[in-house]
């Protein structure tokens, strides 16, 4: 039992990018000390029933999807780095510790298998894919990073829109919007609040958004009440001064449990 709750605590950390520790009765979720870009959750530990999960399916590091690429525009590599360097503040007498941002890693998949609850089928377990990393083209999809700050409880993201997220000629699809907001609300909702999943999610689109721009995604906790984390959004052009989308979000804290049938 130790080994599988083992196994378990090691699939979430590659979910997460958390470390996680185990505890007596069952697995309690509890962020370690954060190192580098790793999530640094002050949230409130969280028991769940054991199951089982594989560790990372392959031998070698993922690939994190939220850094740079050939296909990142210069206005996309510019906000990057913008964003990259309040991850670090200069200290007086030389030096760098960090800073009130991080940038949060992202990878394509996340759980191989799990039983214990209700068990994926043979080509799930295979194929399953974050839908906002699937598209394997570098550039054709989703390209995005997100830096959150926990102090301001806020986040951005910086998102370039590739060919295939096309919907009125030339622009975004809403439903890829829609994708990226949900996507951008729910990691801050569970960078705040731990596991969480979209109960509402509330879309006004007010200017189109140009196929192969770069715009930001500024997500903010607007409140907590009990399971219940309310976020709000804003995506605008890369400059500011023209909002293309607005929306709210509200996540519910769900035992990991949940998503398997327990
Ligand atoms: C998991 C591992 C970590 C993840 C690490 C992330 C790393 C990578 C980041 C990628 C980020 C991607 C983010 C995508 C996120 C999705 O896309 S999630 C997929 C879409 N969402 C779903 O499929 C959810 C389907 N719905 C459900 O499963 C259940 O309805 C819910 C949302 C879990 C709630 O069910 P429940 O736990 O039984 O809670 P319930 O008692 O019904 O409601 C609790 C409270 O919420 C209120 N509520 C519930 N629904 C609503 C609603 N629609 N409107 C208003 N109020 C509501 C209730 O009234 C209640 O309020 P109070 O009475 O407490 O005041």
């Amino acid at each position: 039992m130790l080994r599988r709750g083992f196994q378990l605590v090691k699939g979430l950390g590659q979910i997460t990018g958390q470390k996680f520790s185990t505890g007596r009765n069952g697995i309690t979720i509890r962020p370690l000390l954060s190192t580098g870009t790793q999530w640094d959750t002050g949230s409130p530990f969280q028991t769940i029933r054991p199951l089982t999960m594989s560790p990372w399916p392959f031998s070698t590091q993922p690939r994190d999807y939220s850094l740079p690429n050939a296909s990142w525009s210069e206005e996309m590599k510019r906000l990057y780095d913008h964003y990259n360097a309040l991850c670090e503040v200069e200290v007086e007498g030389g030096g760098k510790r960090k800073g009130p941002w991080r940038r949060l890693p992202s990878y394509n998949r996340t759980i191989k298998y799990a039983t214990g609850g209700r068990c994926l089928s043979k080509v799930l377990q295979a194929k399953a894919r974050l839908f906002t990393r699937n598209i394997e083209e570098q550039g054709a999809g989703f390209e995005y990073v997100v830096f959150s700050n926990k102090q301001e409880k806020r986040c951005v993201c910086v998102f370039q829109a590739g060919h295939l997220l096309e919907g009125p000629p030339g622009h975004v699809h809403g439903g890829a919007i829609a994708t990226i907001i949900d996507s951008v609300t729910g990691t801050l909702a569970s960078y705040l609040s731990g596991p969480v999943m979209t109960a509402n999610l509330s879309i006004n689109y007010r200017s189109p958004i140009p196929l192969g721009s770069v715009v930001l995604v500024h997500s903010s906790l607007e409140r907590t009440e009990g399971r219940k984390t309310f976020v709000t959004c804003q995506v605008t052009s890369a400059d500011g001064s023209k909002l293309h989308t607005e929306a709210t979000g509200l996540f519910v804290s769900i035992n990991v449990g949940h998503l398997f049938g327990a």
